[in-house]
């Protein structure tokens, strides 16, 4: 996987915070504000805000069942808050669904890969690049040259986002003969093809070892180069060192709110993992995902 951005100004370690701290406060590119969704009696979030800036990496942590898949479906569209507004660019998005997300700058990875099984590599990730897809369906259907020159275009984004990825060499090969680390990078490829200024990352480091999160780490702090990324994850390293700003749920509320040096040591959020570990009887606290190991 190569590092998309520089050294300089996306290693969070070393050089602190980089530009999106150096920058003055710019407007945010996405905000989720007083949302509340409720499922029957439970309320899953309340009153929950958070806003994402230009070239941030914004996470969102939380014990289990702290609500973040939740918060992470509210801004996919996959779930419609009780109440509470999502906004781009300041502007409410009134009817936000998950098949415009593409439209709208915004990709996203999810738990369960989601890639197709009959297609190669070449072909899911293009998938991703199809917002670019200039012909349509009849054109396509009769091969019109403006079709061929589509589909030459779709498979050079495709091919980029496959480089940045590290998984061009695996272009003609299908996602089930993959290791599962290669297979979430093919998914990260097809995020990645469809250009988006917001990213949205629900547990990428699910199921990786060690040092393969260290290289998403890296990866996921030079994209911030050209996005702004969301970022769920269990992993308090990964969230911690990548992440300029973190949101912490517990019971679906923000408990708190602000860069991982000062959430790190926010007594509400050592109450909230506490409570956690109480809840799990005290025992030895590894869920098998590494999820309070900061
Ligand atoms: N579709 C649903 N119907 C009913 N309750 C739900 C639904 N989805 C989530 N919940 C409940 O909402 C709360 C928040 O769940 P959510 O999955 O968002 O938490 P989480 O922080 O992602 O948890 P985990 O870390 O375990 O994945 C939990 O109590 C969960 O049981």
């Amino acid at each position: 996987m190569t590092s998309p951005g520089t050294s300089e100004t996306t290693g969070r370690a070393g050089t602190g915070h980089r530009h999106a701290r150096g920058r003055p406060d710019p407007a945010p590119l996405f905000a989720v504000s007083g949302v509340t969704v409720r499922f029957g009696g439970l309320t899953a979030l309340d009153d929950v805000s958070l806003a994402v800036r230009p070239h941030e990496v914004h996470g969102v942590i939380g014990p289990n069942g702290a609500g973040k898949t939740t918060l992470f479906n509210v801004c996919c569209g996959f779930v419609r808050p009780d109440a509470g507004t999502i906004s781009r660019h300041g502007t409410p998005l009134t009817d936000l669904r998950p098949h415009r997300l593409a439209g709208m700058g915004v990709a996203r990875t999810l738990q369960g890969l989601g890639l197709f099984r009959g297609l190669t590599v070449t072909e899911n990730v293009m998938v991703g690049a199809d917002r670019f897809r200039r012909s349509g369906f009849v054109s396509a259907l009769l091969a019109l040259p403006r079709s061929a020159a589509d589909e030459r275009a779709l498979r050079e984004r495709a091919w980029r986002a496959m480089s940045d990825a590290g998984v061009a060499e695996f272009a003609g090969r299908y996602p089930g003969s993959l290791p599962y680390a290669v297979q979430k990078r093919v998914a990260l490829a097809r995020a990645l093809a469809a250009d988006p200024e917001l990213l949205l990352l629900d547990e990428p480091a699910s199921g990786l070892g060690h040092d393969e999160i260290s290289e998403l780490g890296a990866f996921v702090r030079g994209l911030a180069e050209r996005m702004s990324i969301v970022l769920v994850d269990h992993h308090m390293d990964l969230v911690m060192s990548v992440c300029d700003r973190i949101t912490v749920l517990d019971f679906g509320r923000v408990v708190a709110a602000g860069a991982p040096e000062e959430v790190r040591d926010d007594p509400a959020v050592v109450d909230a993992y506490l409570g956690e570990e109480a809840h799990r009887g005290g025992s030895d606290g590894n869920d098998g995902n590494d999820g309070n190991d900061g």
